[in-house]
């Protein structure tokens, strides 16, 4: 709370308000409060079940036959307002035809919030008379019920008083479960609500006046209030932000004064607030008077056993051989096979898979010595700090987590469904995505890691193969170079292929080799190797080449293409190797120029390091020491005419 009333505090004042606090004993005092209370939940199960075991031996209810089930006692239960809504709910969902909302209005139910509604639930008649079997247990039980929920203090646990749990079980399946699903799809989105936790809260001067600002542990929730509004004063509802379990969960965070300034919603004897489980809500202080509601936090073991609506992870399932009824929390004995199930494994199942205590377990780990309650002395002073400097980054980080989570909730999601959402941020992380491949594409260009030296020194062990196969046979000679012989050899192939040197070598490259020109298979012993520009192999592997191949060696370069036509395709073999993308190919290369100059320089060996290594150049320029121009102009006869 110190926190999120310094929003802007820097880390020193953190930690110095964190030393203030510890010196005052609240880490001790909070991590023994936090032990306790998980101490109290570990055995809660077993305490809950041995409370109901003996409230049903010995509590005598005022009027059993208020919670059958009957046709008569479900009409008399129900204002007749909430049975024809929920009829209508049956025959469709918001979503898709069947039932509209003007339908649903006419029946009395009000939208307060885009997903809170306000409706007619129980008949005046029943809501006394539930209040009377309730004060009856309160006054006559020998044996209490626990605590409604970990917030509030005074109520019942309805689910540890047998009969009440099999009616509301059957309000929930039959009554609850398709209004839920026409009025709030994304709560539980489809799935089965199959348990529940119900129970009454009581406020009255003196004991519980008030709720802070909360969700619930449901999916969703039904909030039916018991008491007249004229009974009690104050004491309203209100709602805030809905808790985006996609972003990681956590409370949104709220400023007192937009707490302060969040609207009353209006409470009515026997209307119920039907609510998801995650939308942020409270109580305002009670001013006098009583109220007595009957909350009904209604649960899907599916989406519970996918994400843990407390700890927000994965919880670790028990999968079980035997039926287990989550609606009872107790094992169906007449399928049972095999061993009974040990107490864990029904913990586990009735807690929905997640100790959420286990998780302060991991955080306060290590700050056990003070839970121990020893001193700090100058001897654990050092880890003390670092103690602090692990809070300040746990604090700092959920902080961070938290703000991020109201900013997106604030600024998109209130217009947004969570698929649009989804979408939405499955489409930023393809563009980031891009990005990052682009760069580390480019990246691996500029620093010369050369994709094409795989390809280009795959394809030379074939080579002495497909010249001989490219080439007329008496010029080609596999074994060396004869004593009078010229000999030349290709070190690249020409646009990939050899059989290009073929025809750009038949008017004969070198006029005066009249007697013995041969082509060789193995260029070691050519006199002259001729490189293509185009295929022109990677620094790396040039200055290779120029240390094994003889030093007396001629090396030619060979290209009839202007460097920029050269450039451009090259970019669009070696960036992309799609020729059928030759927009992208050029424009990369466009790109390319400008942001790597070295790139363009060394397409055209001119003033690189490669072009060190050529003897002669075989180009269009007239400079050229060979000059191989791509075609002539000549004056026509008049026979070519
Ligand atoms: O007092 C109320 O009406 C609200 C109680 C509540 O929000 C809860 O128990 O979860
Ligand atoms: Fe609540």
């Amino acid at each position: 709370s110190w926190l999120e009333r310094h929003p802007s505090a820097d880390r020193a004042a953190l930690q110095q308000q964190l030393r203030r606090l510890q010196a005052e004993g609240i880490f001790s005092r909070c991590a023994a409060e936090l032990l306790a209370e998980q101490t109290r939940r570990e055995s809660e199960d077993e305490a809950s079940f041995a409370r109901e075991a003996e409230i049903a031996s010995r509590h005598v209810y005022k009027n059993p036959d208020l919670f059958s089930y009957g046709e008569v006692s479900q009409r008399s239960m129900f204002d007749p307002r909430f049975v024809a809504i929920v009829e209508a709910c049956r025959h469709g969902n918001k979503a898709t035809p069947g039932v509209s909302m003007d339908d649903l209005r006419q029946y009395g139910l009000r939208q307060v919030l885009e997903d809170v509604y306000f409706l007619p639930v129980f008949s005046p008649s029943f809501c006394s008379a539930l209040r009377s079997e309730f004060s009856h247990f309160s006054d006559h039980s020998p044996v209490k019920t626990g605590r409604p929920n970990t917030m509030n203090r005074d109520g019942l646990l309805l689910d540890e008083l047998r009969p009440i749990r099999a009616w509301l079980d059957r309000l929930r399946s039959d009554w609850l479960q398709p209004l839920v699903d026409c009025l709030l799809p994304e709560a539980a989105n489809g799935a089965k609500l199959d348990s529940h936790r119900a129970f009454t809260v009581r406020y009255l001067p003196g004991r519980d006046t008030g709720l802070g600002y909360h969700y619930d542990n449901a999916e969703a929730t039904l909030n039916v209030c018991l008491t007249d509004s004229n009974s009690y004063h104050g004491n309203a509802l209100y709602f805030g932000d809905l808790v985006e379990p996609k972003l990681g969960g956590g409370c949104p965070l709220i400023s007192p004064e937009r707490l302060e300034a969040l609207p009353g919603v209006e409470q009515r004897l026997g209307w119920g607030l039907l609510h998801p489980g995650l939308r942020m809500h409270g109580v305002r202080r009670l001013l006098e008077g009583t109220r007595l509601n009957l909350i009904l936090w209604l649960r899907a073991s599916r989406l519970r056993n996918r994400l843990c609506p407390r700890c927000w992870r994965r919880p670790e399932c028990t999968r079980l051989s035997q039926r287990y009824d989550v609606s009872t929390n107790a094992l169906n004995q007449s399928i049972v096979k095999g061993p009974p199930l040990g107490t864990s494994a029904r913990q586990r199942l009735y807690t929905t898979g997640c100790v959420e205590l286990s998780n302060y377990r991991a955080v306060f780990a290590d700050i056990a010595p003070q839970v121990m309650g020893s001193p700090v002395t100058a001897a654990t002073a050092r880890p003390q700090l670092q103690l602090n400097r692990a809070m300040v980054r746990r604090f700092r980080s959920s902080l961070k987590m938290r703000l991020c989570c109201c900013f997106r909730w604030r600024n998109k999601s209130l217009l947004m469904t969570s698929a649009a959402f989804e979408r939405q941020r499955l489409c930023w992380r393809l563009c980031v995505g891009c990005v990052v491949l682009l760069l580390a594409w480019s990246l691996l260009l500029q620093n010369g890691l050369e994709l094409r030296d795989i390809p280009v020194l795959l394809r030379d062990r074939d080579a002495p193969f497909e010249i001989r196969a490219a080439l007329p046979k008496a010029s080609v000679s596999a074994s060396g170079c004869p004593a009078n012989a010229s000999c030349i050899a290709f070190a690249t192939r020409a646009f990939g292929s050899y059989s290009y040197w073929n025809g750009a070598l038949q008017p004969g490259l070198v006029p005066s080799c009249a007697s013995d020109c041969r082509v060789l298979a193995d260029p070691s012993e050519a006199h002259a190797l001729l490189f293509h520009g185009f295929d022109l192999p990677s620094r790396r592997r040039l200055r290779q080449m120029r240390q094994t191949q003889p030093s007396s060696q001629l090396w030619i370069y060979y290209s009839q293409e202007s460097p920029v036509h050269l450039l451009t395709n090259r970019c669009v073999r070696d960036c992309l190797i799609s020729p059928w993308l030759p927009f992208a190919g050029s424009a990369l290369a466009f790109v390319k120029e400008f942001a790597f100059p070295s790139y363009l320089l060394r397409n055209y060996p001119d003033t690189t390091e490669e072009a060190g290594y050529f003897n002669w150049t075989v180009t269009y320029r007239r400079d050229s020491t060979i000059y191989l121009p791509h075609s002539r102009l000549a004056r026509a006869t008049n026979n070519q005419e």
